[in-house]
């Protein structure tokens, strides 16, 4: 069942303005949307308005051809999960994950099957006697986890499930959670302030700021084609450089970048020219390209490779390596013309610029 919002606006009392205003959100059936965005962008209160937790103060919820705005948060087939996991600490495992089941009335032999069929899921039939105190920091999650699908939701909401683990934990519970979502089917729409996360799980992404929605599509589509600098810096921390071009030289500050036979687009005399850290190479590259005179400043070592600070007039860049660079090195970069981006003086991107 997909999940829509329409003009929803949410404006807190006495807030001077919405937290976010006629926000038009799609997310697929059965997929998992994760709303991406810094922290304070309104992401937690679009997930509590869709969950019923928070009322919005205009515009419409649909749960498939359902309009829920009106309707309770019980009786929408909605669960979530929490970044604290929020389990009852003088209850059992068994006994966290039936509540859900308990408020339902359900009866015993109901209960007792479906929460060893969530516990099943989540791999933690061996702790169903357990109390939350006695669980790791993942274990306790997948409680959170396993609580939530026990009820078979339609829609399941995650508010940055994965932020109190180590990182560690965090790459595995993702994949799980990601198998796990796969298997169940439900409608999934998950909040987090993570890039690598949201690029990582997501079906459908949406990049939020401030209120609004920067961007939403497919993850590669987004990566590959951010719409504007703050979604390329955001996702994927992309070095931006602002260029000034005269005639048919182009400058970058203090520093002379070349373009050759760059770029294709109609440009405005200002333009930003964008490019991954992976993406810069220090030998010879063939045909077009963009070269920059850069000095090294810092080199931190990232198992096969470098993540290598570099200045370039002024302003600070960074690039991935496999060479051993020292700092003060003077090098040029250069960046073939299908990794580069342009956006303009706004820092909206240049269509078709390469
Ligand atoms: N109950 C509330 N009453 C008034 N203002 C609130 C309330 N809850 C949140 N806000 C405000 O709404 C804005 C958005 O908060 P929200 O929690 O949705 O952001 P977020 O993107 O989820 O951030 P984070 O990643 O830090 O959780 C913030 O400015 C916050 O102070």
């Amino acid at each position: 069942m997909p999940v829509a919002v329409r003009n929803l606006t949410k404006h807190w009392p006495g807030a001077e303005r919405p937290v976010f205003s006629s926000l038009d959100i799609d997310c697929p059936a059965g997929g998992i949307t994760i709303i991406v965005g810094p922290s304070g962008c309104g992401k937690t209160t679009l997930l509590r308005c869709l969950s019923g937790l928070e009322t919005p103060t205009s515009g419409s919820i649909l749960f498939g051809k359902q309009d829920v705005t009106q309707v309770d948060s019980q009786h929408r087939g909605v669960a979530m999960v929490f970044q604290n996991y929020a389990l009852y600490p003088t209850k059992t495992v068994f006994e966290n994950i039936a509540f859900p089941l308990r408020m339902a009335r359900l009866d015993a032999q109901s209960i007792r099957t479906r929460v060893r069929a969530a516990a099943a899921l989540t791999r933690m039939e061996p702790y169903l006697d357990r109390y939350p105190a006695q669980l790791s920091g993942g274990q306790r999650q997948r409680v959170g986890i396993a609580r939530a699908i026990v009820r078979g939701p339609a829609v399941l909401l995650m508010d940055e499930p994965l932020s109190n683990l180590d990182t560690k934990l965090r790459i595995e519970m993702r994949a799980e959670l990601g198998a796990l979502q796969r298997q169940i089917g439900s409608t999934t729409v998950y909040v987090t302030h993570d890039q690598t996360e949201a690029l990582a799980l997501a079906d459908h992404l949406i990049v939020m700021r401030d209120g609004r929605i920067e961007q939403q599509g497919a993850p590669e589509d987004i990566f590959t084609s951010p719409a504007n600098t703050f979604v390329a810096d955001f996702l994927g921390s992309m070095n931006l450089v602002d260029v000034t071009r005269s005639e048919d030289r182009v400058f970058v500050t203090s520093g002379a970048v070349r373009l050759d036979g760059l770029p294709k687009a109609p440009l405005s005399p200002m333009f930003r020219l964008g490019f991954r850290a992976e993406d810069v190479q220090l030998g010879p590259v063939d045909g077009e390209k963009a070269t920059l005179p850069v000095t090294v400043r810092r080199s931190e070592l990232m198992g096969s490779e470098r993540l290598v600070h570099m200045e370039c007039g002024g302003l600070a860049l960074r690039a991935r390596l496999k060479e051993v660079v020292r700092p003060d090195d003077r090098l040029e970069l250069h960046i073939p013309a299908g990794a580069l981006h342009y956006f303009d003086e706004t820092g909206k991107r240049v269509a078709g610029a390469v």
